[in-house]
């Protein structure tokens, strides 16, 4: 079973997680020529350099803004990487674009569109800037801009993103990856905003940062391949964060909304080290959280932040290999169990096909009792751990649930064994049962009593006699009972 392991030591955000899986062996040619499929003419130019953290090698991944949308990011509510202005001079690059540059040093690029354009970004126009995403926050700071700030920006919503997401050419997987990990962001933003989800919205500059974190990992994830992913706690750092409301608390209230249910650090440096963007990510694609994780680690990869602290701010990722052993114990079955009280009851049994299609070995319903005395019913689902994510997407494709409560299960099971067995009516299949290598129980097979039932015009009770009297039985009767 290959493994993907987020060691989120130092915090998670959109361009530390592209950095770190690109460092672990995404194709970074690959990556732009998908990105770039994003068709947002002009709107964002993307730069994969090698770099070092702390004397530690990894990739640094920039997500510029060209054309209009450069600059609009002061006040914006997703500006993670609009605030980019470490260019990485010096360091040697890869290019990966087809077009036509005019610059000085080498990157690694991609653009949503075709243009002529000098690489001298970061030198010449000098403002305070005090929204500071990816800056020490609290602080009131100088840096460079090329530009000037347009604040009279356009906003995207939901749908917009769904839309521009939708009409891409990106493979079908990456497209349903992207959307859910945005959905997170949204839905958190919507509770924290009090604003119902159509009304969230991403200013200009922040939503096309977070499509191209949020598309990005998609296509990094779908390029990798693992079969399940697991992360360490995840630190989110301390004290403020200035965003166009003021100061906020950090975790930001978006990433203390998607990281409920996911362990987490606090407080090992002052600062924004786990953003939403990054939050969303693990809570739409992490499998499991441990800080014990049992795997041979086949390699490694960092991604790059922006700031200079203590402690290295980076996210470490592993690849590796889980053996035979451990695959075959987490492989256990586990119990997935919802309570749903607003579906329309018709859809039951097509949200049990499914189930059992996509791998679930037994599906279950109880009625109960929700809040506000509304009639409700607990969807429980067995499914081994392989199928379980086929199984989760039914789950929350085809009914109304939020969230799913998970419980590994153990199992015990009786030796099995078919036989045929004949009677007057026809044929039907029985199935014995032994318990340390003795047969206990045996039973035929409703559906073929049912059949017999039918075709012979009797009642299915006279079926069943009919079975358990004639059956050899070689039960002994000395056997406890179990
Ligand atoms: O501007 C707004 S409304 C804003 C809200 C929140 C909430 O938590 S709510 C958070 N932020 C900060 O924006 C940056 C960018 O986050 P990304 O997820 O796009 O990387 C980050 O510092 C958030 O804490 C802004
Ligand atoms: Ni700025």
């Amino acid at each position: 079973m290959n493994i993907l392991y987020y060691d989120c030591f130092a915090g998670i955000s959109g361009d530390m997680n592209l950095g770190a899986l690109l460092d672990a062996g995404v194709d970074p040619d690959y990556f732009l020529r998908e990105i770039a499929k994003l068709n947002l003419n002009g709107e964002f130019e993307v730069t994969i350099a090698k770099a070092l953290k702390k004397g530690i090698s990894g990739i640094k991944v920039d997500v510029r803004l060209t054309g209009d949308q450069r600059g609009s990011h002061q006040g914006s509510e997703h500006a993670e990487h609009g605030h980019e202005h470490e260019h990485n001079h010096g360091h040697e690059h890869e290019h990966a674009h087809g077009h036509e540059h005019v610059h000085g040093h080498e990157h690694n690029h991609a653009h949503g569109h075709e243009h002529e354009h000098e690489h001298n970004h970061a030198h010449e126009q000098t403002h305070i800037q005090e929204h500071n995403h990816h800056h020490e926050q609290g602080h009131t700071h100088k840096h460079d801009h090329s530009h000037d700030h347009h604040h009279g920006h356009h906003h995207r919503n939901v749908e917009d993103i769904e839309r521009i997401i939708g009409a891409s050419s990106l493979p079908d997987r990456v497209k349903e990856l992207s959307m859910k990990i945005f959905m997170q962001v949204a839905l958190a933003e919507a509770k924290v905003h009090g604003k119902p989800l159509e009304e969230v919205h991403f200013h200009e500059v922040g939503a096309v940062d977070s499509i191209v974190d949020i598309v990005g990992a998609s296509i990094c994830l779908d390029y990798l391949k693992v079969d399940k992913i697991l992360a360490s706690p995840v630190q989110v750092g301390g004290g403020f964060v200035r965003c166009e409301h003021g100061l906020i608390p950090v975790p930001a209230p978006a990433t203390v909304e998607i990281l409920k249910g996911i362990p987490v650090k606090a407080g090992l440096v002052p600062f924004e080290t786990t953003t939403p963007t990054g939050a969303a990510i693990l809570a739409a694609v992490v499998d499991e959280f441990t800080d014990k994780p049992d795997f041979v680690m086949e390699a490694v990869g960092y991604g790059l932040g922006n700031r200079d602290l203590e402690i290295p701010n980076v996210l470490r990722v592993y690849l590796g290999r889980m053996e035979d052993k451990k695959e075959s114990a987490a492989a256990g079955p586990i119990l997935l169990e919802t309570n749903i009280d607003d579906m329309n009851p018709e859809l039951y049994s097509y949200v049990e096909e499914q189930l059992f299609a996509r791998g679930a070995s037994d599906v279950f319903k109880t009625p109960i009792i929700m809040k506000k005395g509304r009639p409700a019913v607990k969807l429980s689902v067995l499914v081994g751990s392989k199928r379980e994510k086929e199984v989760l997407e039914v789950i929350f494709k085809e009914t109304t649930s939020l969230g799913v409560r998970k419980f590994p299960v153990g199992k015990a099971m009786l030796e099995r064994s078919f036989v045929k067995h004949n009677t007057r009516y026809g044929e039907v299949t029985i199935k014995n049962s032994y318990y340390e290598g003795k047969l206990v129980k045996y039973k035929p097979e409703y559906e073929d009593c049912k059949r017999l039932a039918l075709a012979n015009g009797v009642p299915i009770s006279k079926i069943y006699r009919e079975i358990y009297t004639g059956y050899e039985v070689n039960l002994d009767e000395s056997q406890p009972e179990i």
